[in-house]
Formats: structure tokens, C-alpha cells, sequence
């Protein structure tokens, strides 16, 4: 429901002309990262999370070529185009990387489809689980228009780009995951989080090894490149001057996750919650919230407060 202001609030900082419309403020996590990263079963885990707290978080599948997960999606991209749709068509032959594109371009040109699916109402906070083709978000300009879209029909939008730990625990790949964060980050320009996800199959002692990484040292991470290689020889300054750029500017920093701890989970949420304002001025959605109160049974009471 849109809300029309009828009276002027006191004072000038309070003012709002009589009649103005105040928008409506819906709430997003536009979850990304490279395939198998476990963009779904986050999106999962939140929804879960959400619920035994009683609050509605919802989940719109935008991966035209999913094959499983286990939410009840709000929307499915796969009722407007499924890859094999792209694939099988006589006339387009796509394989299956550039027939994603061609999904994701098609739902940009069907947009209508949609906001009509997400429909209209204030303060509802949507995980959109994204395909895992990097591409998409490093360079391409599709995810970008949908986050523009999203943006028009009053998302406030973080990114959440996942990255498999396992692929992050020595010094090389630690510094080419961070590239790829960095570049979806100037990519997309939204409000970023980054993730290592995955973190319940470490080792301890990869945990450990992981830690000196989160809050990097460029010289431990080049203490830790292999310097035998004619490449790593010749391009050794180069590396150690970007691990000093990214550190000095605090460009990328990650979140390890472990989903089998609700109390870690809860912490990335609350860090979402306040990069997008969710909480502040939206009235937090919820489901079997309601109470009678005993002595008057026309006032309902709020179980959370
Ligand atoms: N142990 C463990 N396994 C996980 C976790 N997250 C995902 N997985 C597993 O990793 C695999 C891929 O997970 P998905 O959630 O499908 O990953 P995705 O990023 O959605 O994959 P695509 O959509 O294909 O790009 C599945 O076998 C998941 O069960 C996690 O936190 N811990
Ligand atoms: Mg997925």
C-alpha cells in the first residue's frame, strides 16, 4: 500500500508536503559467484534461518538452467525461458554458456514478467539465486541491467558473491579469488559482500592457514606464491603490488561462512541488514507472528518486541 502523507510534520527537517508519495522500500540480496560456489543452498539456509525466527525472507530462482534446490521459489525464471530451450531451438543452437546469456538477455527484454511475479508490496527482502557463469557479473552488462531494474522498483540491493573456500586456501588462489571479487565489485558497483563459503569441510589447519589470509599481509602472500616458476619469477613485483593495493585500500575483504553455525549465519545477516537499511524503516515481514492479547482480544500482541 502506498502511503500518502496528509498533514506537514513539525519543523524543517521533518518536512513533507501534504500529498507527497512515499516510495515504497523493498529489500534484495543479489546472490552470485561461480558455479557450484553454493549459491542455492545459502539462499536455502537463509530462507530457514529466517523462517524459525519467524520472519519471511523469499527466494527468486534466476538460473535459467537450475536443476535443484530446496526453497519454494517466489518466482522461477525456468516458467519464462529454460536453457534447453535456448539450446534446442533450431534456429539458435546455443551451447550451454552462450544460451545462459541468451536466457538472461531475454528475461531483461521480458521484464514485465517479472514485476508482475514480485508484485508490489513494501518491505519484502528477496535473495535472487543468480546462475554461476562469472562472466555474467566480471564483465557483462546483463546483471547490471537487472540490478538497475531492480533498483527502479525500489530494491535496495547488496551484492553477495560466494566463493568456494577450497579454492582460496594458498597464497596464488587467495589473490586470483580476490580478483575476481574486485572485478565483480567495480562491475556491478552495489553494495558488496563477499563470502567463503563452504567453511565446514575445512581442515583445522587449513582454517588456520585460511586465517592469515582474511586479513592479508601482501608479503605473506607472496611468501606463500612458489617462486620456482620462470612467471612467478618475472611477474613477482607485479603480484606483490597488487596484493599491497588491495590491502592498503581494503578493496575486498571476505566473510567466512559456515552455515551449520546459525550464530555465524546471523552475523553476515545483520551486517546485510544494515548495508541495505532492512530493519530501520522497513516493517520486518512475518508469518504466524500474531497473538491475541488476553485481556483484550481486539489488540493484538507482537511476539517479538
Ligand atoms: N559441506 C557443504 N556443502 C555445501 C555448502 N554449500 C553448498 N554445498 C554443496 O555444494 C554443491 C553446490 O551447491 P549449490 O548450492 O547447488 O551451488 P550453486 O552455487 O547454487 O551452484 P550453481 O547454481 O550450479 O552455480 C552441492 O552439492 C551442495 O550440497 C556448504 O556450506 N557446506
Ligand atoms: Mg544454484
Amino acid at each position: 500500500m502506498e502511503e500518502v502523507c496528509e498533514e506537514e510534520e513539525d519543523g524543517p527537517e521533518g518536512f513533507i508536503e501534504p500529498g507527497y508519495v512515499l516510495p515504497k522500500m523493498r529489500y534484495a540480496q543479489l546472490v552470485i559467484g561461480p558455479a557450484g560456489s553454493g549459491k542455492s543452498t545459502y539462499c536455502s539456509a537463509v530462507v530457514q534461518h529466517a523462517a524459525e525466527s519467524n520472519k519471511v525472507i523469499e527466494v527468486v530462482n534466476l538460473d535459467p538452467a537450475a536443476e535443484y534446490f530446496d526453497y519454494e521459489p517466489l518466482a522461477d525464471v525456468r516458467e519464462l525461458i529454460h536453457l534447453d530451450d535456448a539450446m534446442e531451438d533450431e534456429d539458435l543452437r546455443f551451447g550451454p554458456n552462450g544460451g545462459l546469456v541468451f536466457c538472461m538477455e531475454y528475461l531483461m527484454e521480458n521484464s514485465e514478467w517479472l514485476k508482475d511475479k514480485l508484485g508490489d508490496d513494501d518491505d519484502d527482502y528477496i535473495l535472487f539465486d543468480c546462475p554461476g557463469q562469472i562472466e555474467l557479473y566480471t564483465h557483462m552488462t546483463t546483471i547490471k541491467q537487472l540490478v538497475e531494474l531492480l533498483q527502479n522498483w525500489n530494491f535496495h540491493i547488496c551484492a553477495v558473491f560466494l566463493v568456494d573456500v577450497q579454492f582460496m586456501v594458498d597464497g596464488a588462489k587467495f589473490l586470483s579469488g580476490t580478483m575476481a571479487a574486485l572485478s565483480v565489485m567495480v562491475n556491478l558497483e552495489l553494495p558488496h559482500v563477499n563470502i567463503l563459503s563452504k567453511m565446514d569441510l575445512l581442515s583445522k589447519s587449513a582454517r588456520k592457514q585460511l586465517e592469515n589470509y582474511l586479513d592479508p599481509d601482501p608479503h605473506y602472500l607472496m611468501g606463500e606464491i612458489e617462486s620456482g616458476s620462470r612467471w612467478n619469477e618475472k611477474y613477482r613485483k607485479l603480484t606483490e603490488s597488487i596484493g599491497r593495493l588491495v590491502d592498503d585500500y581494503s578493496l575486498v575483504r571476505f566473510f567466512p561462512l559456515n552455515l551449520k553455525d546459525p550464530e555465524n549465519l546471523s552475523d553476515l545477516l545483520l551486517t546485510i541488514a544494515n548495508i541495505i537499511q532492512y530493519g530501520e524503516d522497513a516493517d520486518v515481514k512475518t508469518k504466524d507472528f500474531e497473538e491475541p492479547d488476553e485481556d483484550n482480544p481486539d489488540i493484538t500482541a507482537d511476539c517479538n518486541s
